[in-house]
């Protein structure tokens, strides 16, 4: 082969790598090296011991090698599917109530501070810098019904290098907090404002999606239009959906044509196989069928799902009817901007139906892994761009050093990256997580922006 048509290699990598494939919740490579391009892209992997031959072969010197140490090891970056940028700014509070009571008292007077741009200048740096040190290399976040504030936090996304999903919020309905709403026309004018003038940034990791907040927050009418606005600019979309009792049964009332939650969604053309929605504790199997044929996603939010008492996603029967899932942190009903948290939250739940139900197949730390990285790339129908270790994928990746100085974990002995890697889901934090990868550059530590 040519040598002349191949990428050029900016960095090799060699040490431990762990990640998942479609076959495989865990594939552990040790001594392994990865070559990452000048465009950020995986260009080859293959064992240490043939680094004479793909140094040949790919261009790049022996010497330039990047070698991990003993208790370091590389895994796929964290995708959240699902994450409130804007519920940030009180994450970790009020969390004494059920869902609608918890939006109409703490969510929506907060969000309509986003007005002010100063302000979403502030919680929107903190939330992309939290969420990138904790090894969030994919976000899809929520902003507020501001478009203005939503292309910043796309802004200050591009800006700190993470990959996103960014969402102006759709609502033209709201009987509670009556001037955070809009009218009809304000929300689709707004909502194509907003993809116009995102994508006329041409940011290479930022992308809009079409966000109606969810079914009682939108009217019959806007639901049809932002389903339309979808499919004539190929967009993504997100919503919430079955969370909690009470809003299942109000759905229920107020589309009363609709033969299910879902049914409401498919019937005005937001189920795609780019649709990602939130919850779904409450779903029926006939709903799952319907996700699975259409090609739509759930982002599973064991957090909030807990904290707000809405219910427990029945994780294995999402899998069995092969419907595709990620994890999402859904700050600030979930309190945690934290994948770890997410990873920890999901194992908990999983333990609970077994509780419950002897019966019940617990998930494994390894499947959840999955979920957390490759899961999340599919539901956000990107892993043809991210999510493992693939050649031809982007680099996001984590550097992790278990044994980091000061850390949260102690080792009484060299143990196998398997445990290494048991450990650092169920104990690790920031502190473990020694430099953050996406598109092949380094984000963590920060070197950019300056100011701030
Ligand atoms: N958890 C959660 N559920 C919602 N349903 C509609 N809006 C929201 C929200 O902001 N958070
Ligand atoms: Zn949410």
């Amino acid at each position: 082969m040519e040598n002349s048509n191949r990428p050029k290699i900016a960095n090799v990598y060699r040490g431990t790598f762990i990640h998942s494939t479609q076959k495989t919740a865990l594939q552990i490579l040790e001594d392994e090296l990865l070559g990452v391009d000048t465009d950020g892209k995986i260009a080859f992997t293959g064992r240490g011991t043939e680094l004479v031959r793909l140094s040949q072969t790919f261009g790049f010197s022996p010497t330039e090698v990047i070698q991990l140490a003993k208790h370091e090891f590389f895994m796929p970056g964290l995708v959240d599917t699902h994450i409130h940028a804007c519920q940030y700014s009180y994450a970790g509070t009020a969390l004494d109530m059920p869902l609608l009571q918890w939006l109409n008292t703490y969510t929506f007077p907060v969000e309509s501070h986003f007005k002010d741009l100063q302000f979403a200048h502030k919680v929107y740096s903190q939330v992309v810098k939290r969420t990138l040190r904790n090894g969030t290399t994919t976000a899809c976040y929520f902003a507020t019904i501001h478009t203005d504030a939503s292309l910043l936090l796309g802004k200050i996304a591009n800006d700190f290098g993470q990959r996103a999903f960014v969402g102006k919020v759709c609502m033209d309905r709201n009987d509670s907090v009556k001037h955070y709403k809009e009218t009809n026309q304000e929300s689709q004018e707004e909502t194509c404002r907003f993809i116009a003038e995102l994508l006329n940034k041409k940011y290479p990791l930022v992308r809009p999606v079409v966000t109606p907040r969810f079914a009682l927050s939108c009217t019959g009418a806007l639901l049809g239009q932002l389903g339309a606005i979808a499919k004539n600019n190929n967009l993504h979309i997100q919503s919430h959906i079955s969370e909690n009792v009470e809003e299942v049964n109000l759905v229920k009332k107020m589309f009363p044509d609709s033969e299910s939650y879902t049914d409401v969604y498919l019937k005005h053309n937001l189920l795609t196989d780019k649709t990602v929605m939130a919850h779904g504790c409450y779903l029926s199997d006939e709903e799952l069928v319907l996700f699975r044929e259409t090609g739509a996603s759930l982002a599973h939010c064991p957090n909030s799902n807990i904290s707000l008492c809405s219910g427990m996603l029945n994780v294995r029967n999402v899998l069995n009817h092969k419907v595709k899932l990620g994890l999402g942190t859904d700050v600030a009903g979930g309190y945690s901007a934290s994948m770890l948290d997410a990873v920890r939250r999901a194992l908990d739940t999983s333990k609970i139906l077994t509780i419950q139900n002897p019966e019940y197949k617990t998930l494994s730390f390894e499947e959840v892994f999955r979920l957390a990285t490759l899961g999340g790339s599919q539901a956000l129908s990107l892993d043809d761009q991210t999510g493992n270790f693939e050649v031809g994928k982007d680099f996001d990746a984590l550097r992790v050093n278990v044994a980091a100085p000061g850390g949260p974990i102690d080792l009484v002995q060299c143990e196998e990256p398997k445990i290494i890697l048991e450990k650092f889901l169920n104990l690790g934090d920031d502190r473990n997580i020694a430099e953050v990868f996406v598109a092949g550059k380094k984000v963590v530590p920060f070197t950019e922006p300056t100011t701030e």
